[in-house]
């Protein structure tokens, strides 16, 4: 199972990290970093309207390579000067072909929080997306025990960083609501069998009350797709392949947000 295969290949590539950088040196490079309010990020998704995470991706497992010109910075700077209310930067090298630099390099030069997206399964990961400049993490529930889970969410937002808790189905999403999380996100990709269905965030979020802001992921390309999570009473939408594959970014987004 390729979650499985994520998770393997992660907690490998933070034993090499760590011989870099010690856990140590890592908490230090995170508490010189300025500490930012994770309530500013859920405000923001709580606000009217809908907003979109513009993610700058240049792979993933289910369509190969998305962007054989891989300009992020560009690619960032175009979101944050259009609209996008967050961008997620991937940081996961093996599949995604990510890098925390390209995060780091993003953070710095946008005006937008900062999104960490990646297989976070140790917290060595939230100090080091600290250390990088993001404004938020995703915590995956699928690859957490409700203990990792609790830990991970609570470390986040000592560190100043807000969590955007994903759930695929409604046992993920109990756990979810049970740990506390303030910002939710429903992947619409299966990460088990990489299936795509918009029905899926849709069918969750009226599990959820309205004052928990709700992301829906994945396999969102058009303006009738957004219209549909509007009506959904959606509060973000998380998009990166319909904008990774746009030439023209800002007109994508435009006309995905209808202004
Ligand atoms: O490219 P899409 O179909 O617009 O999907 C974006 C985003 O939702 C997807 O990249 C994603 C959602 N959850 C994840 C978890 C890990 C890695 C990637 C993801």
């Amino acid at each position: 199972m390729i979650l499985d295969d994520l998770v393997a290949a992660t907690k490998r590539r933070l034993q090499r990290e760590k011989t870099i950088i010690s856990v140590d040196d890592m908490k230090a490079k995170a508490a010189a970093t300025p500490t930012k309010d994770p309530q500013a990020v859920y405000d923001r998704f709580n606000a009217p309207g809908i907003h979109l995470i513009g993610e700058v991706k240049k792979a993933s497992p289910s369509k190969g390579l998305i962007a054989k010109q891989f300009p992020y910075l560009e690619i960032a700077e175009d979101y944050d000067r259009h609209g996008v209310s967050a961008i997620s930067v991937l940081t996961e090298p093996d599949y995604f072909k990510g890098d925390i630099h390209y995060l780091q390099e993003i953070a710095a030069n946008v005006n937008v929080p900062v999104l960490r997206k990646d297989f976070v399964v140790d917290p060595y990961m939230l100090y080091q997306a600290k250390a990088a400049g993001a404004s938020i993490v995703l915590l995956i529930v699928a690859i957490l025990s409700d203990q990792q889970l609790k830990d991970y969410f609570k470390l986040a937002h000592e560190l100043g960083l807000a969590a955007l808790v994903e759930a695929h189905d409604e046992q993920e999403l109990q756990r979810a609501v049970n740990v506390g999380a303030q910002l939710i996100g429903v992947n619409n990709r299966d990460l088990r069998t990489f299936d795509v269905s918009l029905n899926n965030s849709i069918k969750l979020r009226k599990l959820v009350p309205n004052k928990i802001a709700f992301v829906a992921e994945s396999g969102i390309h058009t303006r009738d797709d957004v219209k549909v999570m509007e009506a959904n009473h959606m509060n973000g939408i998380l998009i990166g392949e319909a904008l990774m594959t746009a030439p023209d970014k800002a007109e994508k987004i435009t006309q995905l947000l209808g202004v």
